[in-house]
Parts: structure tokens; C-alpha cells; sequence
């Protein structure tokens, strides 16, 4: 019996499978585990293909695994309402291309969809949470823009606010630094900490060993479906380990990505 603070988004023994081509199955994820708590930013890592991607729709609803469970304040995710999970987990996607073009406030206030009535509008408390999310990424001076002229970054930086103002206790993010130039990179990392600092649970996947030395609390590694190591930075983030995730001998560049990013 676990005799830690209570999960609030756990994934236990996941086992799934991809159908590749008419009768070659693959299993991505095999007895996957993983558990995030409140208060806490956990960074998940993999090479290309590990299953991070998969992981994440898993905890998020969006595939049912074959066999396992996944958790949601310890009860079967299934047993959720789909809007009670909408309340509970906002997800920041990759990067997609919108299909229409709709104003960056617009698709910020989409956020409180998951707290309405039946065919009720936007509600004055709902609109100060969008301005207040538009002012913490710096949006102000794009509320009006249409969201399909912002560069991927700008983008980017939207989707995090339309999360915020969805008020979920989980935030799941699949690599949010993603088309972030160095400055923007820095600072979403300080937001993705200051929001587990509020007792937001933060999950996130990432490429860069550096940025989970630089603001989680938790990493954990997957490789090849299954988590092989999980805990302090410092601890799992040795080059040994980086050489074995990716499949490099160690180097100095392996030995550099463990060097700590500066962004405080
Ligand atoms: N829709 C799909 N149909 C079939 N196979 C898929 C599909 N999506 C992903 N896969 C396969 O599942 C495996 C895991 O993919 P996933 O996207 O979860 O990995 P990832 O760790 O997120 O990769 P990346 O870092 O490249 O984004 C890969 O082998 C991939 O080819």
C-alpha cells in the first residue's frame, strides 16, 4: 500500500496497442505506471516514439487502454462524466492549424465552455478570468487578432491561456515549449512552475532534459512503453542514463544536456 499524498491523475499497469497496417499489431505501452499529485510539475521524457504522446491521451480519456486503469482522484476515469473530466484535466495539444479565425479572446473564453449551462453565455466572472489569462501571457495586445494569423508561439501561448481560464486542477501539456523562441521558452517554463507552486498538478512532456532539471519536481522516463526510471531530477537525469534513453554512448554533448538551463 502506497503511504504518499493521494494522486489526483495516476495511470496504473497501462498495456496498449497500435494497430500498425492490416495485421501487425504493436504494443506502445506495456504495464505503464505513473502518478501526479497536486502541487507538483512532473516531466515526462522519451525518444521519438516512446509512447508519451499515447501516455497522455490515455490519462486524458481520449484511447481506452486494453488492460490497467487510470485514475482520476482515485476513481476510474470511465466513471467520470466527460464533462466533470473536462472541468477537471485542461490538455495543451502540439500545434495544430485552426480552421477558422476566430479572435485570440475567443478562443481563450472557449476555456469556460466545460463550466456553463445548457445554452448559457459567458458569465461576468468568466470574463475577468479571460482577461486575467490573456494578461499572464502576455496576450493583451492580441485579444483581437485573429488566432490564425499568430505565429506558432504566439499560438501556443493562447492554448495555454484558454487552460487556465478552463480552472482544471490538472493541467497536461505535450511539449508546450515547443515553437517557443529562448526568451518564451524561459518564461513558460517559471509559468509551468509558478502554477504547481498554486497546487496546480502539471504534467508535461519535453525533448530537453535540461528544462526538467531546470523547474520539475518529478521526471519520469519512458522508454519503449515503460517508465524505467522516475523521481528527482538530479537523481534520474545522469548522462548514463540520457545515453542509454537515447541510444547515444556518453559524449560531451550528452554531458552537456544534463547542465541546468538558467531561468530564474
Ligand atoms: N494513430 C496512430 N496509429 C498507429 N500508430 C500510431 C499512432 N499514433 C502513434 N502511433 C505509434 O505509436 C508509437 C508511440 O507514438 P507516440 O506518439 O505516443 O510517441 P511519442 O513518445 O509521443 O513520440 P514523439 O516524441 O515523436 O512525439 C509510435 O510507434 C507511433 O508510430
Amino acid at each position: 500500500m502506497s503511504t504518499g499524498p493521494a494522486s489526483i491523475l495516476e495511470a496504473r499497469a497501462l498495456h496498449f496497442t497500435r494497430r500498425q497496417g492490416w495485421r501487425r499489431h504493436a504494443e506502445v505501452l506495456s504495464g505503464t505506471s505513473l502518478a501526479l499529485h497536486p502541487g507538483e510539475l512532473l516531466a515526462l521524457l522519451g525518444a521519438n516514439g516512446a509512447g508519451k504522446s499515447t501516455l497522455l491521451r490515455l490519462l486524458l480519456g481520449l484511447l481506452v487502454a486494453e488492460r490497467g486503469d487510470v485514475l482520476l482522484d482515485g476513481r476510474p476515469l470511465a466513471a467520470w462524466p466527460r464533462r466533470e473530466v473536462a472541468r477537471r484535466i485542461a490538455y495543451v495539444p502540439q500545434l495544430h492549424t485552426p480552421p477558422f479565425p476566430y479572435a485570440v479572446r475567443d478562443v481563450v473564453a472557449l476555456g469556460g465552455l466545460p463550466h456553463r449551462r445548457f445554452l448559457q453565455g459567458s458569465q461576468p466572472r468568466e470574463r475577468a478570468r479571460v482577461d486575467v489569462a490573456l494578461q499572464q501571457l502576455d496576450l493583451g495586445a492580441l485579444a483581437n487578432r485573429p488566432y490564425t494569423a499568430l505565429s506558432g508561439g504566439e499560438r501556443q501561448r493562447v492554448l495555454i491561456a484558454r487552460a487556465l481560464v478552463q480552472d482544471a486542477a490538472v493541467l497536461v501539456f505535450d511539449e508546450p515549449a515547443n515553437n517557443l523562441d529562448y526568451g518564451h521558452q524561459l518564461r513558460l517554463l517559471d509559468q509551468l512552475r509558478a502554477l504547481a507552486d498554486k497546487g496546480y498538478a502539471v504534467l508535461f512532456t519535453t525533448h530537453h532534459p535540461d528544462q526538467a532539471r531546470a523547474v520539475a519536481d518529478r521526471v519520469a522516463l519512458l522508454d519503449h512503453g515503460r517508465i524505467t526510471a522516475d523521481g528527482p531530477p538530479a537523481q534520474v537525469l545522469t548522462a548514463e542514463v540520457l545515453a542509454a534513453l537515447y541510444g547515444l554512448h556518453e559524449t560531451e554533448s550528452t554531458k552537456t544536456t544534463t547542465r541546468p538551463v538558467e531561468c530564474r
